[in-house]
């Protein structure tokens, strides 16, 4: 009968069950020994055909979405990453591994509220669900990217390549919400690790009434932004970048910020403040900056005259540059770089920027040419109009012949520089009486450094 068994596939002399005597070691001996050689033979095929068969899975049925943060030492975040971490803090519980972050933001009245979030820790991979499908999440460092030895981070996201919406979807819901009762409010941004955040909640749109101004200075500005606001199509068929430069001028205290506030809450507008002379600004964040300022937005830059350095400045400027770049040193905007980003604003939605100083002598002529300023408004220390109005507003039930009054005692001090601010302050000691607040006048006034006619004939020219 011919055997059926399996001949020896290494050795020679065809030696078969039957003729081995029953002994089979000779066989086994050479069978072990490849079987051992083979171990990492098959460890190496498995390990690279796993790979293989992993990145082929991975890149035919998954994607990825990566979204950049700030590098970690340097002041500059990417809004979205900002934004997917604050979602990721708020919709993941059980982080296995978590960053603690302490956080403080102000409610509607100002006041500062502390909280603790637990932000997704570096390194551990988490999957969660997302309108049902499964997403993979990971947070981690990229030392591999490296400038100046500076280390970035990033988060990257991935899930299955049909769900490659889903992921976008998910970086759109982490966007702000406005909420709808914030609809009627005023958003006030500044400036956090060089971007936009922010401030505290939104806060009530400050009425334009409330805002006590000349009328005619009111009403040109008013017109001039309304005007703006509805020629779009007028700019872009003319080539002309669509946006407008506005400078208010004038002493401390007149109401050059809280018209730009009344401003904003008439036409639907959110305030973005920037200080020029943050520390860590400097010529390329201020572009970016004034560059990516959210939707329907005034830009609001403060004290121009304060922030940039002259032109002469500027060499000996760019060398503090690299100090600002560590996001710690002081401003290091240039007047130059001030010019640029001013130039540069030319979003096809419109741009509102407003300038304020109280020294309007010392700007750059170059800096308030039309173009970078189409209007500029004095709003100067209040005429008897003025005065008379502020009274009837904290005093309504007032007789009348008390706000002459205190129009007259106030023009008794012989004074010039007596701002609404500080009219103001007087009310805030008399909030119930307008004829305790005539009669206190004098004492008030008295701890005011006040500067007389005479000193103002001096000092002529001063804020015009
Ligand atoms: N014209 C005004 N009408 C009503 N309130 C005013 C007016 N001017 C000033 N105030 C009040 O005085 C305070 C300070 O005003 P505001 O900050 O607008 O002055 P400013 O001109 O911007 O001052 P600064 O130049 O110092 O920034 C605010 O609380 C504001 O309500």
């Amino acid at each position: 009968m011919a055997s059926t068994y399996p001949k020896d596939p290494i050795g020679s002399s065809e030696p078969s069950w039957e003729n081995s005597g029953g002994s089979y070691s000779m066989y086994l001996v050479p069978s072990f020994f490849t079987l051992l050689c083979s171990i990492p033979i098959l460890l190496f095929v498995q390990h690279f055909l796993w790979k293989r068969i992993s990145s082929l899975f991975w890149n035919t049925l998954t994607i990825s979405v990566e979204v950049s943060g700030p590098r970690l030492d340097y002041n500059h975040t990417e809004r979205l990453y900002h934004w997917l971490l604050e979602w990721l803090a708020k919709n993941l519980k059980d982080l296995p591994h978590s960053m603690a972050k302490a956080e403080s933001e102000q409610d509607e009245y100002g006041k500062t509220v502390d909280r603790v979030d637990a932000l997704p820790g570096f390194g551990v991979v988490i999957h969660f669900q997302y309108k049902g499908q499964w997403i993979r999440m990971e947070r981690v460092h990229t030392p591999e990217i490296r400038c100046q030895d500076l280390t970035y981070e990033k988060i990257v996201l991935s899930s299955y390549r049909h769900n490659r919406s889903l992921i976008y979807q998910l970086l759109e819901d982490c966007k702000p919400v406005r909420k709808e009762e914030d609809e009627k409010k005023t958003i006030i941004y500044g400036v956090n690790q060089g971007c936009w955040n922010q401030i505290g909640h939104p806060k009530r749109r400050r009425p334009l009434s409330s805002v006590i101004l000349s009328e005619d200075a009111k009403e040109k500005l008013m017109a001039d932004v309304r005007d703006f606001k509805a020629s779009e199509q007028w700019y872009v068929e003319r080539g002309i970048p669509y946006r407008r430069g506005y400078l208010l001028y004038g002493p401390p205290g007149c109401g050059k910020s809280s018209f730009i506030r009344s401003i904003a809450g008439e036409i639907g507008y959110d305030i973005c403040i920037l200080s020029l002379t943050a520390r860590g600004l400097n010529d390329d964040t201020l572009n970016v900056l004034m560059n990516s300022t959210p939707e329907d937005c005034i830009i609001l830059l403060e004290d121009v005259d304060a922030a940039f350095r002259s032109r002469e400045d500027t060499q000996a400027s760019s060398r503090e540059q690299n100090l600002s770049f560590e996001g710690c040193g002081p401003s290091t905007v240039t007047f130059g770089g001030l010019l640029n980003a001013l130039d540069g604003v030319a979003s096809t939605e419109g741009r509102l920027v407003f300038m304020t100083t109280n020294y309007v002598d010392r700007l750059d002529p170059a800096m308030i040419r039309p173009g970078r300023v189409d209007m500029k408004l004095l709003i100067d220390y209040p005429n008897d109009d003025q005065l008379s109005a502020i009274f009837t507003r904290f005093y309504p039930d007032c007789a009348a012949d008390m706000k002459n009054e205190f129009v007259k005692r106030i023009r008794e001090l012989d004074a010039t520089n007596i701002s609404m601010a500080a009219v103001q302050g007087l009310f805030m000691f008399h909030k119930e009486s307008g004829q305790e607040a005539i009669d206190d006048i004098k004492e008030y006034f008295k701890d005011q450094i006040l500067v007389s006619k005479s000193d103002a004939q001096k000092a002529k020219g001063l804020y015009c």
